[in-house]
């Protein structure tokens, strides 16, 4: 069992853990997390996580005691969140109060949240459902405070990815077979309200703040619908699987599911992001014989390559005079791709993709997200003549049923997920966070809710 110190720490102080048949106890607690001293004897762990080897046995029910999450439930927490009050402000990181969950809703304890792209995209104005106040954040992990009335799926306890992509099972898009796209709380979810219509957050002045595309992890407990989360192997680091509430599952799956990649296609993906690599990483698994990742930032050249790409262009440099980006892709692939993919939100780049696609039968998925008031186009004749324009959402998975797999993929060493994570803050530098967005090195800051 792996559980991070700032969770084992309440547990061993309890006595719930045995180490050779005696409790254990912490004689010292150093700041870096990564050292504690158990039992008079220091255990070093990496990434502040605990493993429990089998001479460390687990007290029954400890899984759901250990964090004495009783004393909250049912009661208003007051916590820290960033909140968003207007568009292109820095977020206000303050004290904020939690409603307790409502029936068929499940209060969450955030313990980490990367920040996306699409959080940057909102924050800045030109999300067309973009609200103010909110508190922002959808890529989090946690762990299950309390839950409302007739939930079944998840318990007190669970470790937890919230999704912004709800699957319900039972709605017309969930039963088509054919979508991940659940039509369950969609339309309450854009207005930044829980499916009752109302707000479980609020400031200290009783402002009533918004929800985020179902999740909201930008604070330290959250609430989102049943249909919104998760469970998932309690082994898994939730550092890492934070990435899975959306990066890392939208570009695997775009390629595995919505593109269904084979062995031996032609691949070129447009940004090199942690969604586009995410898609390098999908096509590589499937045996894409090329794989061309197409950015601007030469910084993303030896990214490109590490997750699995065979060639690199930046067309800012490596076109020769006169030659457009769809020339050289269609000369380096006699003919054009079988899949590209847009991860940059540029619609002028969603047309290059779509053209550099093969005649007859080429597809271009369009993941990245533009702003209010952009339009694609292209001339008829490319679709015509038999090229394909797709959009995937969250990869085309569907969170609640198949997360596991991709959990699975991440433990097995098939889906990499740790490689993305390229800078580590506490949670009050979130500001911070979204600077580090424009910078080459960075693919994603994990924020640490504890800190
Ligand atoms: N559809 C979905 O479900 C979904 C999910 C997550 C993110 N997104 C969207 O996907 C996009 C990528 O997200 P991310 O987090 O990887 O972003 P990111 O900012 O980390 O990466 C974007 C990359 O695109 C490159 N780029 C920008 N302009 C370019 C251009 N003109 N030509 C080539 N490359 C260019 C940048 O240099 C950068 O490397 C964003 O638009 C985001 O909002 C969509
Ligand atoms: N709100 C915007 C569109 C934003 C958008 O397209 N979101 C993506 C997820 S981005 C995750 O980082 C998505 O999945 N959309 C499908 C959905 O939200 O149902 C707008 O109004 O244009």
């Amino acid at each position: 069992m792996r559980l991070s110190l700032p969770r084992i720490i309440p547990a061993l102080k309890n006595g719930a853990i045995l180490f050779r048949g005696k409790p254990l106890t912490i004689n010292k607690s150093l700041h870096n997390h990564s050292t504690v001293v158990l039992g008079g004897k220091p255990h070093i762990f990496s990434k502040a996580h605990l493993y429990c080897s089998p001479t460390f046995t687990q007290v029954k029910g400890l899984h759901q005691n250990h964090y004495n999450m009783s004393s909250t439930q049912g009661k208003p927490i007051t916590c820290t969140a960033a909140v968003a009050y207007a568009a292109g402000k820095p977020l206000t990181v303050e004290q904020i109060v939690v409603d307790p969950p409502k029936a068929h809703e499940v209060r969450i304890k955030i313990e980490y949240t990367a920040v996306c792209h699409t959080d940057a995209y909102t924050l800045s104005g030109i999300d067309p459902e973009g609200a103010f106040p909110s508190i922002l954040g959808h890529e989090g992990s946690g762990i299950v405070e309390s839950v409302g009335e007739g939930v079944t799926n998840v318990k007190v306890g669970d470790h937890v990815i919230a999704l912004y992509t709800a699957e319900c099972g039972k709605c017309k898009f969930c039963k088509s077979g054919k979508t991940n796209l659940c039509g369950s709380v969609r339309a309450t979810q854009g207005k930044g309200v829980m499916p009752d219509g109302t707000s479980r957050f609020h400031n200290q002045k009783g402002e009533p703040l918004l929800h985020f595309m179902g999740c909201s992890t930008f604070s330290q407990y959250t609430v989102v619908a049943d249909v919104s989360v998760v469970a998932v192997d309690p082994k898994a680091p939730l550092d890492s699987i934070s990435l899975l509430g959306c990066g890392v599952t939208t570009g695997y799956g775009a390629a595995i599911k919505t593109a269904n990649v084979q062995k031996g296609d032609t691949v070129a993906v447009f940004g090199a992001g942690t969604v586009g690599l995410s898609v390098v990483q999908g096509a590589k698994s499937r045996g894409a014989s090329k794989i061309i990742v197409v950015d601007i930032n030469n910084d993303k050249k030896q990214w490109s390559f590490d997750f699995g790409a065979t060639d690199f262009v930046n067309p800012k440099e490596d076109l020769k005079e006169g030659e457009t980006i769809v020339q050289k892709l269609i000369e380096m692939t006699d003919g054009g791709l079988e899949y590209t993919f847009d991860c940059t939100g540029n619609v002028k780049v969603m047309r290059d993709a779509l053209e550099a696609c093969h005649k007859g039968w080429g597809e271009s998925i369009i993941i990245g997200v533009a702003g209010a008031g952009e339009e694609i186009s292209t001339r008829p004749f490319q679709l015509v003549t038999g090229r394909v324009w797709k959009g995937s959402a969250f990869g085309g998975i569907k969170g609640r049923s198949e997360m596991g797999g991709l959990i699975e993929d991440y433990q097995n060493g098939k889906l990499k997920v740790d490689e993305f994570i390229t800078h580590r803050r506490p949670f009050t530098e979130i500001n911070d966070a979204f600077e580090d967005l424009h910078h080459g090195d960075c693919l994603r800051t994990v924020l640490d809710l504890a800190k």
